[in-house]
């Protein structure tokens, strides 16, 4: 029988891992086989996927709707080959994906339609930030026009009545997907997992139909695995069809991770029109544990992450996703960040808004 696949979409922070990691720990008694694609070079999300029981795929350095298609087709292979060790497949795509080119094996291809089943695409949509993006890329709307699916996300941050306004609005940019609302911790995942495209439509005009809901928990926390590290310089990389850029950067300097809170919240202060996400695991030597650094438009937010283990290498990891990024300037940044005491007692770190 061909196995279920779910493609979460959703624009850079929308809430996608976060969203996923609610999803695997609803259903622990299901094996998920999970495929990470992300943009820059350096792969954060699948160290920060809560089920180290999940088969994760890491393929970083591109876009899997682009350049990375035939990586997607090696990889279901590859899955195929083991398709007993899991029960259904997720494919979280990276934040400036169309979820069209990377569904096309799924509806196209007959050997991929023999093994896998193409069951839904899920959008989620930042419900505080997403108009703004609707306006300032090309991205967005081919996310939310394909999907079967729209979550609109992080309804924390906004009012009711922008939150009706707002399904409006993307009803409007796709009539045929259902419109649920949620947020970290409260999704709607038995309503929404209980949804299926149609098999006999197409993407553009999927129509879904319920399917016999499982028995659920309630969502676990994120916090992250360890997994292995190759050292490799700084690199960045350009989107086929976007003037956006991914930076990413890898030390095995120590980083002071007061000093690097304080200068990413000035640089998206000041300068952060044109950037777009943050995306980082830091090793500061005073501290035990990573801590994970990302931004979603201007604000900045800190979380512990795993202990170090004993032996690991502590690298710090950071991506930065933008429009007319200067590779140098990022650089000369995070050196300034570099630790000068490695032995100085541990600092107070400033408060972090609670996204
Ligand atoms: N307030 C609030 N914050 C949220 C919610 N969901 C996610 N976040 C925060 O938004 C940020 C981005 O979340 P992620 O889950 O990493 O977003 P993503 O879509 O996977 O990001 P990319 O893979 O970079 O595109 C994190 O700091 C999350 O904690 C939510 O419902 N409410």
């Amino acid at each position: 029988m061909a196995k279920d696949v779910t493609i979460l979409t959703g624009f850079l922070g929308a809430g996608k891992t976060t969203f996923l990691n609610a999803l695997l720990g609803d259903r622990p008694q299901t094996r998920f086989a999970l495929i990470e694609n992300e943009f820059g070079e350096e792969g954060i999300d699948g160290g920060l996927v809560v089920r180290p029981d999940v088969d994760l795929v890491e393929l970083s350095n591109g876009c899997l709707c682009c350049s990375l298609s035939n990586d997607l087709l090696d990889v279901l292979e590859a899955l195929n080959d083991r398709r007993d060790s899991f029960d259904e497949l997720i494919i979280e795509t990276t934040g400036i994906a169309d979820p069209a080119s990377v569904a096309v094996p799924f509806l196209m291809l007959p050997r991929v339609l023999r093994d896998f089943h193409l069951k839904r695409v899920i959008c989620l949509v930042d419900a505080e930030l997403i108009e703004d993006q609707l306006r300032d890329t090309e991205e967005a709307i081919g996310q939310i026009s394909f999907s079967d699916i729209i979550l609109i996300n992080k309804t924390d941050r906004v009012s009711n009545t922008y939150l009706n306004s707002l399904q409006d609005l993307l009803r409007g940019l796709n009539p045929f997907a259902h419109v649920l609302l949620g947020h970290k911790d409260n999704y709607p995942i038995r309503e929404l997992m209980a949804l299926e495209r149609d098999t006999a439509g197409t993407a553009s005009v999927a129509t879904l139909r319920p399917v016999p809901a499982q028995p659920g928990l309630s969502p676990v926390q994120a916090t992250t695995q360890p997994h292995s590290i190759v050292p490799f310089p700084s690199k960045h990389h350009h989107h086929a069809h976007s003037d956006l850029v991914s930076l990413s950067f890898r030390f095995a300097e120590p980083i002071d991770l007061t000093q690097i809170y304080h200068r990413l919240t000035t640089l998206l202060l000041f300068d952060g029109k044109d950037l777009y996400r943050i995306k980082g695991i830091i090793a500061d030597p005073t501290r035990k544990e990573r801590w994970i650094v990302q931004s979603v438009g201007r604000t900045l937010t800190l979380t512990e992450g795993a202990d170090w283990q004993p032996g690991e290498p502590r690298i710090t990891r950071i991506v930065f996703i933008g429009k007319r990024l200067k590779p140098a300037g990022f650089e000369k940044l995070l050196r300034h960040c570099f630790a000068k005491d490695p032995q100085k007692p541990v600092s107070r770190l400033p408060p972090t808004p609670n996204l």
